[in-house]
């Protein structure tokens, strides 16, 4: 659905985008997590055919992002950008979906954006989380292919943005893409089906929400020392540290199952305790290290 490949943008002497090469497959929900700064508004602009690259090649359905998007087979929410006044959230809608080919029934929209009752309101005298609502009713309305959403829930609260994911995996479960930014690593974990961790304009990750967490910091495996030693803890699969303290061991792992098995082939499991590594302790680790 998406194909950039070497795509690069500088302004200046900033390079926002520097070599990056992604493919998306149709179907697929995909967070773009990164610092400020990473590139990540820069490449969706590059997506959507709004910055012109200054190398590499943006392919979205296999076309030039502008007429992927003149054909109607995308949908985006951007960070800014306001409403028209003076007309109503159902007719500002209603607008938006007569520019596509095949659109949803607006009501659907305003449903699947969670602003049923707000129809009849005016745009302009809406708050900042349902205007929000809005560009995100005028984002799916066309029924788009892959729907594009720089930091979509920036201004919602916690009830907002619970509603927002609702609204969003539904049309996810219509077999379209998605491709989203965003600052929180919980929603990347729990909204995505792969995490495209981007710093300094390239791609440091990519994978599953667990995959990401691997390539960092994998696991920490704690047990009672009393069979093995130190030196014999350090030579069991996929440990990378071990730490000794009061009589119990930590190891820290990239293949936690593999190291317990071999614990247990050694019959030196006692009280033993696996805790993973967060996305946010992973994302910190790949971003300072990028
Ligand atoms: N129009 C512009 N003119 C000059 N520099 C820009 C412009 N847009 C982006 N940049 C610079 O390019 C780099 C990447 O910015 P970009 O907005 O793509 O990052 P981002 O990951 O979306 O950041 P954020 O999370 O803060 O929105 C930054 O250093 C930024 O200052």
């Amino acid at each position: 659905m998406i194909e950039l490949t070497g795509l690069a943008k500088s302004y200046g002497r900033a390079r926002a985008v520097d070599g990056m090469d992604l493919t998306i497959e149709r179907g697929q929900t995909v967070a773009l997590l990164g610092p400020n700064g990473a590139g990540k508004s820069t490449t969706i602009g590059m997506m959507l055919g709004l910055v012109e690259p200054d190398s590499g090649r943006a392919r979205v359905a296999g076309l030039d992002p502008v007429q992927a998007v003149r054909q109607g087979k995308v949908g985006a929410m951007l960070q800014e950008g306001r409403l028209i006044e003076r007309v109503t959230v159902r007719e500002l809608v209603g607008c938006v979906a007569g520019t596509y080919p095949a659109p949803m029934p607006v009501g659907h929209a305003l449903e699947l954006a969670g602003l049923d009752g707000l129809g009849g309101r005016r745009a302009d005298r809406l708050s900042g989380g349902q205007v929000q609502r809005v560009r995100f009713a005028m984002a799916l309305v066309g029924d788009p292919e892959l729907i594009v959403l720089d930091e979509p829930t920036a201004a919602l609260d916690v009830r907002a943005r619970q509603g927002f994911w609702t609204g969003m995996r539904a049309f996810a479960e219509r077999g379209r893409t998605v491709l989203f930014s965003t600052h929180y690593l919980e929603e990347a974990d729990e909204q995505a089906d792969r995490v495209v961790v981007i710093a300094r304009g390239r791609v440091i990750a990519d994978g599953t929400s667990a995959e990401i967490k691997n390539v960092v910091g994998g696991s920490t495996v704690a047990v009672d020392m009393k069979e093995l030693t130190a030196a014999e803890l350090a030579e069991l699969p996929g440990v990378v540290q071990v730490e000794i303290r009061n009589e119990r061991a930590r190891l820290h792992t990239r293949d936690a199952d593999a190291t317990v098995m071999a614990l247990a082939g050694a019959r030196a499991v006692h009280n033993l305790e696996v805790t993973g590594v967060d996305l946010e302790s992973a994302f910190l680790a790949l971003t300072e290290v990028a």
